[in-house]
C-alpha cells in the first residue's frame, strides 16, 4: 500500500477525517471520540472557547500531540468581524490556520460568498492559513484558489442536517478542478456519504454532527475513520467504470463457446 499524505500549508496529515467539536454531550466524550477517530485537524468555534483563560475546558480537552487546533470564525456575519475573530484565535491560541465560516443566515447557515472572498483575500494577505467553508460553487473555488486560500471546503448539505452529498454534481466539478486540496464539509451524515465523498477524489471530509449526536460517538468516529480510508483506497485503486448495458462477470471463454 503506497503512503496517502495528505499537505496543506506546512502541515502533512495521515488521517483525512477533520472533525469537529459541537455538540458532544461532555468534552470527556469529545475527546474520547476525537482520539478515537484518529482525526488530526480539529475545528473549534471561537465564539465557544474562552480566549483569556487558559484553563479554558475545551481546550483542556484537546491537548494531544495528535490533534491540531483549527479555530473557526462561526457566529460572524461579515469579512471585517471575520477578520477581527481570526486576528484573535491567531493571538490566543498561536495558530495562522483558520476555518472562515461566515453565515448570516441562522436558518439554513449557508456561507456568504461575497463576505467569504473578501475576507479569504485579505487574510491570506495577512499570513493565515485560509480553509474557507461555501457552498459547492465551482466558480467560486476558482476566485478563492486566485486569493491564495490552501483548500476549499465546499458544503455536501447544510451543517448538521445530516442529509449526505446533496451539492454531488458540484462537488465533482469542484474536484475535477481543483488545485488546492477539496475538503467536504458539512451535512455528512453517515459513513458511507464519507466514503462516497473520498471514492469521488476529495482530499479529506470534516464531520461533527454526526459523529456527536451519534448514541456511541466513540464508535461512530471509528466508523468514520474505517469509512474515510476505505474510500481514498477505493479512490487511489481506480473504480471500475459504470456501463449502461449488463456485461457477463464471467466470460465466454471455455466450453460454452465450443458448444457454439
Ligand atoms: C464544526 C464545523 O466546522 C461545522 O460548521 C462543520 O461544517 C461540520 O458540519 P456538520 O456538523 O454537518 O458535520
Amino acid at each position: 500500500m503506497t503512503t496517502d499524505i495528505l499537505n496543506i500549508a506546512d502541515k502533512t496529515f495521515k488521517s483525512r477525517l477533520f472533525t469537529g467539536t459541537g455538540k458532544f454531550s461532555s468534552s470527556d466524550k469529545m475527546r474520547e471520540a476525537i482520539i478515537a477517530s484518529e482525526s488530526e485537524l480539529v475545528t473549534v468555534a471561537l465564539k465557544r472557547v474562552d480566549l483569556e483563560n487558559e484553563s479554558d475546558d475545551m481546550l483542556a480537552h484537546l491537548k494531544s500531540n495528535q490533534i491540531n487546533l483549527l479555530p473557526n470564525t462561526s457566529g460572524v456575519r461579515t469579512a471585517k468581524e471575520a477578520v477581527f475573530a481570526a486576528e484573535l484565535a491567531r493571538e490566543a491560541l498561536q495558530t495562522n490556520w483558520v476555518k472562515l465560516e461566515i453565515h448570516p443566515d441562522p436558518r439554513y447557515l449557508l456561507p456568504d460568498p461575497i463576505e467569504t472572498l473578501k475576507a479569504a483575500e485579505e487574510l491570506v494577505k495577512l499570513g493565515f492559513v485560509v480553509m474557507p467553508y461555501i457552498h459547492a460553487d465551482p466558480v467560486l473555488c476558482k476566485r478563492l484558489e486566485e486569493v491564495g486560500v490552501q483548500c476549499v471546503m465546499p458544503l455536501g448539505a447544510p451543517i448538521g442536517s445530516n442529509k449526505g452529498l446533496k451539492t454531488l454534481e458540484f462537488l465533482e466539478i469542484i474536484i475535477e478542478q481543483s488545485n488546492v486540496p477539496v475538503i467536504v464539509d458539512a451535512g455528512i451524515g453517515a459513513p458511507s456519504h464519507a466514503a462516497y465523498a473520498m471514492e469521488l477524489g476529495a482530499d479529506a471530509v470534516l464531520v461533527n454532527t454526526a459523529i456527536a449526536v451519534s448514541q456511541n460517538p466513540v464508535e461512530m468516529g471509528i466508523a468514520f475513520k474505517m469509512a474515510v480510508e476505505a474510500g481514498r483506497m477505493a479512490y487511489n485503486a481506480k473504480l471500475a467504470p459504470i456501463k449502461k448495458h449488463a456485461e457477463a462477470s464471467s466470460p465466454l471463454t471455455s466450453f460454452l463457446n465450443d458448444l457454439n
